[in-house]
């Protein structure tokens, strides 16, 4: 089976949580879009629901897959959200942002009851860092954000290079809310949690994608099978 399938097959197990009336979160990937598009299947069969997209581009999957959408200011929650990632940890720590729409997601993520990521398993991770970890920065004043963000990573335990994310037309990429991407290539992140603290703290840093204690479980598909994967702590710990 493909990679492809693989993911297909993950977002078809986290559809079957989605009940009749509920409120959801819409992620953002090549995995998260195969959730929309089978959402939109059974919308068309009848189900009743209503999606916040966490990006531009998922907007216009789910217009296209006839999946109703609101705002976080039209309703006051999100019943599940359901979204790829780039890493995953025994935790469920999460990296995210490899698409670029890591600040969206993290804000429809926290405003959801549950957080279901869905992925094939080569995401699956003991530790977080081989994948280049994503930080949203305001473009005035980089050079200044960028050296507190060096200055972040030497207190956090981490360190390595930075880069600023280009499209594929060789321009800056620009997120959907106006910012840059710098991605950081770590390596390894020993503590998460205290990397994303220090980094949340940065003037100029608009987010970044460590996303920690957010994801209530993990639909991994593999060659052996589908695992959900439960986080024992309760969300936000
Ligand atoms: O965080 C994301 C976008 O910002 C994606 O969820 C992440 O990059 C995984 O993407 P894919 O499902 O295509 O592997």
């Amino acid at each position: 089976m493909d990679m492809d399938q693989l993911k297909r097959q993950a977002a078809a197990r986290a559809l079957e949580e989605v009940r009749d009336g509920m409120q959801l979160g819409l992620g953002t990937g090549s995995t998260a879009k195969h959730f929309v598009e089978l959402l939109g299947e059974r919308v068309r069969a009848g189900l009743k629901v209503i999606g916040v997209p966490t990006s531009e581009a998922t907007r216009a999957d789910a217009v296209r897959c006839g999946v109703p959408l609101t705002t976080l200011d039209e309703i006051d929650h999100l019943d599940i959200t359901v979204d790829g990632a780039d890493e995953v940890d025994h935790e469920l720590n999460l990296i995210k942002g490899g698409g670029g729409a890591l600040l969206r997601e993290k804000i429809v993520a926290a405003a959801s009851d549950r957080m279901i990521v869905i992925a094939d398993d080569s995401k699956w991770v003991a530790t977080l860092g081989r994948f280049p970890l994503p930080v949203e920065v305001i473009p005035f004043g980089l050079g200044a954000t960028r050296r507190a963000i060096e200055k972040a990573f030497a207190q956090s335990g981490v360190s390595g290079q930075m880069a600023l994310r280009k499209a594929k037309d060789g321009h800056v990429f620009v997120t959907d809310g106006g910012h840059w991407i710098l991605d950081a290539h770590l390596g390894r992140i020993e503590d998460p949690a205290r990397l994303a603290v220090a980094l949340s703290a940065i003037p100029g840093v608009v987010e970044h994608g460590l996303f920690i204690g957010l994801a209530g479980s993990a639909v991994l598909a593999g060659g052996e099978g589908i695992r959900v994967i439960e986080r024992r702590k309760p969300k936000g710990d």
